[in-house]
């Protein structure tokens, strides 16, 4: 089969905007992602960390394996998994920005190929074996027609006892939100369509059942499911007030219109993690 092209021009549309705009509103460690708030009064930064750990944790990591992250972001998680477990990480990301930056990151502390490397490179063009995969916030720009291709060629590349922790943001069928007694009424519409096209060009949340469909359909176990619902709301409401709080360095690096658009993103998407018309969803794929 020819190899499939990742989509490089929707993922730099967001994540190339500028490393300084994001920087006002991430914790410094710029994990763009789900926190997860173990304790209710955990900073953001804190809770970053406790999500990649929570991660990290279900994969049965043992020092000298080599770990793939797929859609690294800014390192965050390949540098825990260095400090923690003292693991080889190899990390893809779309982005040139975080490509550049966690190069930087490496250098920085002397981290030379054989233990950390990033590459600018889809999961699609990737095709070496590794022991674990971990993949925090990428799926959802896969697309549905990539499920299968996407489970398959990790579960291939994966060992005998090989795992993967996948985490992504889920939608609900219509049938459910509507079991729910939640309306899907033109602003659910049009927010959706919002996110869709101005801040994730070709994005698109899989059901949960078929992100376990999919990745039993390529031989996985799915051994835990875990929703973090309400731990994004929180997450993305210290975000708004983050970026609210940087009004005037946000209009000096972007525009008003940009941050007009972050701040409508951001808290509409609270609201529908709060509401539950969506959710996010750590799932746990043994070989
Ligand atoms: C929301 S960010 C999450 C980054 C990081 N995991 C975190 O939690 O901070 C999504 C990441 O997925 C990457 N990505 C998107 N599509 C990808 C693909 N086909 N292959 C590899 N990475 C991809 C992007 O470049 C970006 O680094």
């Amino acid at each position: 089969m020819a190899e499939l092209e990742p989509f490089f021009d929707n993922v730099q549309a967001h994540y190339d905007l500028s490393d300084d705009f994001f920087e006002l509103f991430l914790d410094p460690s710029r994990t763009y992602s789900c926190a997860y708030f173990k304790e209710d009064d955990y900073t953001l930064e804190q809770a970053q960390r406790a999500k990649v750990d929570l991660s990290l944790g279900k994969l049965g990591l043992q020092p000298g394996m080599r770990l793939l992250d797929v859609g690294c972001g800014w390192g965050a998680t390949m540098l825990r998994a260095i400090d923690q477990y003292d693991v080889k990480v190899v990390g893809l990301t779309l982005s040139k920005n975080q490509y550049e930056r966690v190069n930087q990151l490496f250098r920085d502390r002397g981290l030379g190929p054989e233990q950390a490397e990033v590459r600018l490179q889809g999961w699609e063009e990737f095709d070496e074996p590794v022991d674990r995969v971990v993949s925090i916030g990428a799926f959802e720009h896969f697309r549905k027609e990539r499920y299968d291709p996407f489970f398959e060629k990790i579960y291939r590349l994966l060992p005998p006892d090989g795992r993967m922790l996948l985490h992504t943001i889920v939608a609900w069928e219509r049938s459910d939100i509507r079991a729910k007694g939640l309306p899907i009424d033109r602003p659910v519409i049009e927010f959706a369509k919002f996110i869709a096209t101005e801040i994730f060009p070709g994005g698109e949340l899989p059901p949960p059942a078929k992100v376990e469909a999919r990745a039993e359909a390529a031989g996985f176990t799915v051994e835990l499911v875990q929703p973090l619902q309400l731990h994004y709301a929180h997450t993305l409401d210290i975000w708004a007030e983050n970026l609210q709080a940087k009004h005037d360095e946000a209009v000096q690096i972007a525009s008003q219109e940009t941050f007009d658009t972050y701040m409508h993103y951001l808290t509409g998407c609270a609201d529908f993690f709060r509401k539950g018309y969506i959710d996010v969803m750590q799932f746990t794929c043994a070989k």
